[in-house]
């Protein structure tokens, strides 16, 4: 059930972040609605790692504020960080665990034992349609189940807001589809507010919330369809980034 609760979403509020000398990151502000799939989508060197560096508490609060359902990462991290999923670029699963084995772990570090774990990773797996594979050794799943595995992982503790930073890189057109559609489901359905990093324009779809970010900047914050204007979207990025999608 969706919320479009701003308390449930994300907000960046004039966030500027430099690696010495390099301006990284240069005023940007943004609002993600509570239950609204919302795709961040730039070129090679845009930002969109350092945002979720900053989002994750990863790197240290920067001037200008950031919420995450609502909750001030500088001054209430935990509270922030609780109501976090997040699935980063690189993969995370060990593979000579079970995927059942990958969850249960991950639950524990999340204080999360016993029955009360064994009934969120069987509704997490679920969720993403891999109930089947719980048993089955990690190094056995594809790159598209291992993704949906993660998934299901960052689900556990029952976040509002779940990240993902490029979570198609080196996946089929068939496993990235059925990504999108898995986690779209996720914000339309089960209200989550989800902030996905890509620089792939057909994983956005018109009614998605967009945020296109080049050069630190954030050069458009609408739906899709609102953005690209009857036209295509890739020419649209291309014509606002030189960046072919
Ligand atoms: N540790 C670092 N030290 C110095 N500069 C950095 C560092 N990390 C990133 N940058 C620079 O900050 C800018 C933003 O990089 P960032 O990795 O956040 O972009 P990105 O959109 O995630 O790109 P990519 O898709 O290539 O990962 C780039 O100019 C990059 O070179």
């Amino acid at each position: 059930m969706a919320t479009n609760s701003a308390a449930a979403g994300l907000s960046l509020q004039g966030v500027t972040y430099r690696y010495g000398p390099r301006v990284a990151l240069d005023e940007v502000s943004f609002e993600v609605g509570g239950g609204r799939f919302c795709a961040l989508l730039g070129p090679n060197g845009a930002g969109k790692s350092t945002l979720f560096a900053l989002l994750t508490g990863l790197l240290a609060p920067p001037p200008g504020s950031v919420r995450v359902a609502g909750h001030d990462i500088r001054t209430h991290p935990t509270r922030a960080l609780a109501c976090l999923g997040v699935v980063f670029q690189s993969a995370t699963l060990d593979l000579d665990l079970t995927v059942e084995q990958n969850l249960r772990y991950f639950a524990a570090l999340h204080g999360l034992a016993g029955r009360e774990a064994g009934l969120r990773i069987s509704a997490a797996l679920e969720r993403l349609g891999m109930a089947e594979r719980a048993r089955e050794p990690a190094r056995a799943l594809n790159g598209g189940h291992r993704r949906r595995t993660e998934i299901a992982r960052a689900l556990l503790h029952g976040p509002q807001v779940l990240l993902l930073d490029e979570p198609t890189v080196g996946l089929d057109a068939a496993a990235r589809a059925g990504i999108t559609a898995h986690v779209h489901a996720l914000a339309r359905e089960d209200g989550l507010t989800v902030l996905w990093a890509t620089h792939l324009v057909d994983e956005v779809a018109p009614e998605d919330d967009l945020i296109i970010l080049h050069q630190g900047r954030v050069l458009r914050q609408a739906t899709a369809a609102e953005v690209a204007q009857g036209a295509s979207l890739s020419e649209v990025f291309l014509g606002l980034t030189g960046a072919e999608a």
